[in-house]
């Protein structure tokens, strides 16, 4: 499977038979965006050769953009004299028309569009509860949670994390009321969406329910979110798939139950990382399946008995992942389960292995061939060894 454009859903949601998952498996995607009008981008705007080593740029976290804010900080010393001394506004519009035109039209069109429908959604939706558009620690998380970030250590980690299998972390980490005011401003936004009449656009290709946190006015609180606490844990926990380096996220919640999805076919993700949060409400099914992660060649290999797990979901605990940890979710029987989901990026990881063919740090079945490998050219060195015949010195 490449991973590009599988959308279908899995048959048979990665059943094993022998340790082999059956059928092919899914990439998640981004849902492509609905249509609306397209903005050329303007000429004439040029970068300094050399940056202005002495200018201070500004943060840019703050707000609402199209690309990582980290990318216009970095640009912001190489802007033409006259621009460092106004304001952000000005600067995020000058520098973000020049990024444009490194896009091809397609992607460029792409960009704009989904621009424009956020912006439609911010100017109109009304937000119930405004106290979750800002990263409140004290309010949003559990206390040993936050603890044991602060902390900074593996070992602080490890006293809040358990490893149930290998690759799947998984600890409490939201407050009850947090859940359910996020549960209640989701409920709001899609009471506004069908009042409206608005068509949204959905989390991703694979669920027909659920909605993008990033496209109502969280995109700023979630992209701290990943910062402060997501990416400290994938540095010591995912280091080889980009964990220290996660710069982007895609956030939505997945809903389950009657008059929504009912299960999610065997897929892997489009994210370095993902972090997978039960919200509530009461349910009862709907656990995930893990089976083992795999690199783009061998995404559609069996599963070793040792890499079959199963997690029931938890309202406020956290599962984290490697986005290829190939994965799904079986039907949830009764009730309903909402489920945040953020998908956490490295675009330095993905430049990267375009040029790496071996995947052994965090591919199964990479690592299983290179073992083999090994054995065999043991075994060939062994053989050499036996064949050689006893030799006797000759003596005087
Ligand atoms: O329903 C779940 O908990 C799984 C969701 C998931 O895997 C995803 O959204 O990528
Ligand atoms: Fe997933």
């Amino acid at each position: 499977m490449s991973s590009g454009d599988r959308r279908e859903a899995a048959p048979a949601a990665g059943e094993v038979k022998n340790g082999v998952v059956s059928g092919d498996l899914s990439q998640r995607q981004i849902q492509s965006e609905p249509a609306s009008g397209v903005v050329a981008p303007s000429q004439n705007q040029r970068l300094r050769l050399n940056p202005s080593k002495d200018h201070k740029p500004e943060s840019y976290d703050d707000m609402q953009l199209d690309f990582s804010p980290s990318i216009f900080s970095s640009l912001e010393r190489y802007l033409p004299p006259p621009m460092l001394g106004v304001n952000r506004e000005e600067k995020v519009k000058f520098m973000r028309e020049i990024l444009m035109k490194y896009l091809p039209q397609g992607e460029r069109t792409r960009v704009q569009r989904h621009r424009d429908y956020r912006q439609k959604i911010i100017t109109n939706y009304q937000p119930l509860h405004r106290e979750l558009y800002n990263l409140h620690i004290g309010n949003f998380f559990v206390p040993p949670f936050v603890k044991a970030i602060q902390d900074n250590t593996e070992e602080s980690f490890r006293s809040i994390i358990s490893e149930p299998s290998p690759g799947v972390f998984t600890f409490e980490m939201l407050q009850p009321r947090f859940c359910e005011l996020l549960l209640a401003e989701v409920e709001n936004f899609e009471k506004w969406v069908n009042e409206a009449k608005f068509r949204i656009m959905r989390p991703n290709t694979m669920n027909k329910y659920g909605a993008v946190l990033d496209d109502f006015g969280l995109e700023t609180m979630l992209d701290k979110l990943m910062e402060t606490y997501i990416r400290p844990l994938s540095k010591v926990f995912f280091a080889e798939v980009g964990g220290s380096t996660l710069d982007s996220h895609h956030g939505f919640v997945v809903e389950y139950g009657k008059d929504r999805d009912v299960d999610l076919g065997f897929h892997v993700d489009d994210s370095e990382v993902t972090l997978n949060v039960c919200l509530g409400k009461q349910f009862t099914g709907g656990e995930l399946f893990f089976r083992g992660t795999r690199c783009e060649k061998h995404v559609n290999t069996g599963s070793q008995t040792e890499e079959i797990f199963d997690y029931s979901h938890v309202p406020g605990r956290a599962v984290l992942h490697r986005g290829r940890h190939r994965h799904g979710a079986r039907a949830t029987t009764s009730g309903h389960r909402v489920n945040l989901l953020l998908w956490c990026r490295s675009s330095v990881f993905r430049e990267m292995k375009r040029y790496q063919k071996d995947f052994s740090s965090w591919c199964g079945e990479c690592f299983r061939e290179k073992k083999e490998r090994q054995r065999l050219s043991i075994a060939a060195t062994k053989s050499v060894k036996n064949s050689v015949l006893p030799m006797h010195t000759r003596t005087i």
